[in-house]
């Protein structure tokens, strides 16, 4: 046997004072044996040194506080499975209390818990503490002491115990074992705290591990990301030691219908683990940088109009991506309906072109074409996932498009992608795990009904009683989101922007930003106003209310903007703000939404679903929306104001750079009087916008000024001592006093928590 260099992890110190420790016995592991001659040693008694890391190496996957020792075999004992350290040189077993600087020559008891060895070794230095023994181990044994073994087999060389051990630190993930996953993935997944699998994971990952075509559909929120991204993960970590910079193809394809999700996407997997290679290839940035990224990807997550373009621009890009292992198609139905149909089908033509072209030869070459139809069963499997599968895409797709979007039966949507999708299995699998509701179940829904031109006051109405709630505003037009953004601005809420028509890192500068915010770095930025561009995949931590401004144009539109809170067993509120002519409809959409949902799955259908699904009114206090009238009014003409002004700033470079060009003189005021001098459809709009262009600067100064006083002005219905001011007020507070009998309950009516508990 080889004698090797074998690495381990410091452990952490012990969080207690050291003096606590001094009459402690320290369990060192197993007592030193001889077996013919050579010493067989405690992992915890031997001579462990800091390994030497590159320089560049940041945290590598936790290997910061590696520890070496040459001249020691690895012995594992056939029956037992358990792993003995030979030492070729006897050692001298010196066992240090370090902890407290004394030799403690007393042998302390006996333990294969490799871990409680290492952490009493450690404890007077201690490092980095992300991973912990055992977990390292497995990863140190995968990825020092034996190269080339893969980590299934890594693990395999624990023992039980120190299986165990490896599952189960940050926390325990037991749950995860019949999954037969790696240490490494286990490890991964105990530091990111998930203890167990989702249902969605648990029932796809066999599936795809054994190599087998999945759809998957289960409720938003519910963890398909990681219900595709392990088995694909798995897939790196088996094959990439054999996978050389210089030789490699990537692994899977993912495509994604937003570059927003296909960055998120990224991260979620490199959350996991850093070590693949990740390309996000989606418009709007660096094409050159991402065909850079491409040529060493494991793993490429594009929107189709990107990857299409990069896919065709040569560079042995279509090569690579014919020989990918998996294809994913996430947020299926969306993909594979308007405006990514064409590239899309591009894509899937081209993954599959070798093979059909090979066919065409089959008289010639037969043995050719056994081999090209060997690889693609070898090769591909193919994953689709989504919450909802639309049943309007099909009629698209045959020319008789008709909106609607209703929710489509598991047979059809089934039938549907069998026919598009080139499935190597003869038949999918598919795994609905939520066959009762597309809707996440701590999700409550509701509805507040007013008049078109109290949208806005019903909007901050609704913000203000959610203050210290991470809130999506959702419409349904770019306009909208550049008017309610700088207004709810202007009211001192912190709010940002979302649509397609901002430049692409401003875009994932505002999901960023609210990420942060709900991660408790920054304060600021916890309301995303954004058109649908958000709202499919998106998972922002913590989001506890998601508001319609605009009514939702489908019934999957409606639950995947829904699906943006009460993620991953969380609670949390969706709230469509409708006109009184829109309520009948608003109704019959959301109990569709219910019932589709019961009648895929009649047995176990709510009760609620079958009766018919009826949402509630929520009874918000009218009082405190007309006393928080007068100052968003002021809001929106200040946002008005404004807006017009960049709109005329924009319009006058446009003209006078056109006049350029052309050699002429441009004149503005002759501009404006034409302008204005046309009668017909969108003049009242475009009267209004004249009037707020010419606001002066003192005028608008003191509609600033004006609008500053309100908002620190007092709302009160008359008996309270507390207060709505601008945006910080604590509503929480106020609930809590509610409850203890305080005056506020007047001031907040009986809107706590909206009646929706
Ligand atoms: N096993 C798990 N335990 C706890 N949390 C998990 C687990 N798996 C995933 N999560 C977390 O749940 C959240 C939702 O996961 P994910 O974004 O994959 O949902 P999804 O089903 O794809 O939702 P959507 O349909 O909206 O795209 C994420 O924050 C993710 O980190």
């Amino acid at each position: 046997m080889a004698v090797q260099t074998v690495r381990k992890r410091k452990a952490a110190a012990p969080k207690q004072e050291v003096t606590q420790h001094k009459k402690q016995k320290i369990d060192l592991g197993p007592k030193p044996t001889t077996d013919r001659g050579k010493l067989i040693v405690p992992a915890g008694a031997l001579q462990w040194k800091d390994a030497t890391l590159p320089d560049r190496l940041d945290d590598y996957e936790g290997f910061f506080g590696l520890e070496e020792i040459d001249d020691v075999d690895i012995v594992r004992d056939g029956t037992s499975g358990k792993v003995s350290f030979v030492s070729k040189a006897p050692q001298r077993v010196e066992i240090q209390a370090r902890h407290n600087g004394t030799t403690e020559d007393e042998w302390a008891g006996f333990s294969d818990h490799e871990d409680s060895a290492s952490s009493a070794v450690s404890a007077k230095k201690p490092k980095n503490t992300k991973k912990t023994g055992s977990e390292v181990k497995a990863v140190a044994l995968a990825k020092s002491a034996k190269p080339s073994s893969t980590l299934a087999t890594a693990f395999t060389e624990l023992g039980e115990h120190e299986q165990d051990a490896a599952v189960s630190r940050d926390v325990d993930v037991s749950a995860w074992r019949d999954l037969r996953l790696s240490p490494d993935t286990l490890a991964a997944l105990s530091r990111l705290g998930f203890s167990k699998p989702s249902a969605i994971q648990k029932a796809s990952i066999p599936e795809i591990l054994s190599g087998h075509d999945v759809i998957g559909k289960a409720s938003t929120g519910s963890g398909k990301t990681l219900a595709f991204g392990i088995p694909i993960l798995e897939r790196y970590l088996e094959l990439r030691n054999k996978r050389t910079k210089d030789n490699k193809v990537p692994l899977a394809l993912i495509l994604s219908p937003t570059r927003e999700l296909a960055h998120q996407l990224a991260l979620c997997l490199n959350d996991l683990f850093e070590s693949p290679v990740v390309a996000t290839l989606t418009g709007g940035l660096s094409l050159q940088k991402q065909q850079r990224i491409m040529k060493h990807a494991d793993i490429v997550i594009g929107t189709p109009g990107r990857l299409w373009e990069i896919m065709s621009s040569g560079q042995g890009t279509m090569d690579a991506m014919k020989q990918i292992q998996f294809l994913v198609v996430d947020e299926a139905d969306r993909l594979l309906s308007e405006g990514h149909y064409k590239e899309l089908e591009e894509i899937l033509d081209a993954l599959d072109r070798e093979i059909e072209a090979a066919a065409d030869d089959q008289d010639e070459d037969g043995e050719q074409v056994d081999k090209i139809h060997d690889r693609q069963k070898h090769l591909r499997q193919t994953l689709v996932f989504s919450a909802t599968f639309d049943r309007g895409l099909q009629r698209k797709l045959a020319g008789k498009s008709k909106s609607g979007g209703e929710l489509m039966s598991n047979k059809e949507s089934m039938e549907y992608l069998l026919a598009k999708l080139k499935f190597r299995d003869e038949s999918p699998k598919f795994i609905d795990a939520n066959p009762v509701s597309q809707l996440a179940t701590g999700l409550k829904e509701g509805l507040i009904e007013c008049t078109g031109t109290e949208k806005d006051l019903y909007l901050y109405a609704l913000l203000m009683l959610h203050s210290n709630a991470r809130a999506l505003v959702f419409t349904n037009s770019i306009d909208a989101v550049r008017r309610i953004t700088p207004l709810l601005q202007n009211l001192g809420l912190p709010a940002v922007a979302l649509h397609s028509g901002m430049v692409q890192k401003a875009r994932l500068r505002s999901v960023e930003r609210l990420t942060e915010a709900a991660g408790g770095r920054i304060s600021s930025s916890s309301i995303l106003v954004a058109t649908d561009v958000a709202a499919r995949g998106l998972d922002i931590p913590n989001v506890q209310l998601v508001i319609h401004y605009h009514l939702p144009r489908a019934a999957d539109t409606y639950v995947h903007r829904s699906g943006r809170t009460a993620r991953a067993g969380q609670q949390g509120s969706s709230i469509l703000i409708c006109g009184p002519e829109e309520v009948g409809g608003v109704r019959r959409l959301v109990a569709k939404v219910h019932a589709r949902s019961a009648a895929n799955h009649d047995q176990e259908a709510s009760d609620a679903a079958k009766q018919g699904y009826y949402i509630r009114t929520i009874d918000i206090d009218r009082r405190i929306v007309s006393r928080l009238r007068p100052r968003a009014t002021l809001a929106k003409q200040i946002a008005d104001m404004t807006i017009a002004k960049e709109k005329q700033h924009k319009q006058e470079d446009f003209f006078r750079n056109a006049a350029e060009e052309l050699g002429m003189e441009y004149d503005s005021e002759e501009l404006e009087k034409q302008d204005s001098g046309k009668r017909g459809r969108g003049s009242k709009r475009k009267s209004k916008e004249r009037e707020a262009r010419e606001v002066t600067k003192a005028e608008a100064a003191s509609m600033r000024a004006e609008l500053k006083a309100l908002l620190q002005q007092r709302v009160n219905v008359g008996v309270s001592e507390k207060y709505l001011t601008s945006g910080g007020i604590d509503i929480e507070e106020l609930l809590r006093q509610q409850d203890k009998g305080n005056a506020s309950t007047d001031f907040l009516g009986k809107t706590g928590g909206l009646g929706m508990e």
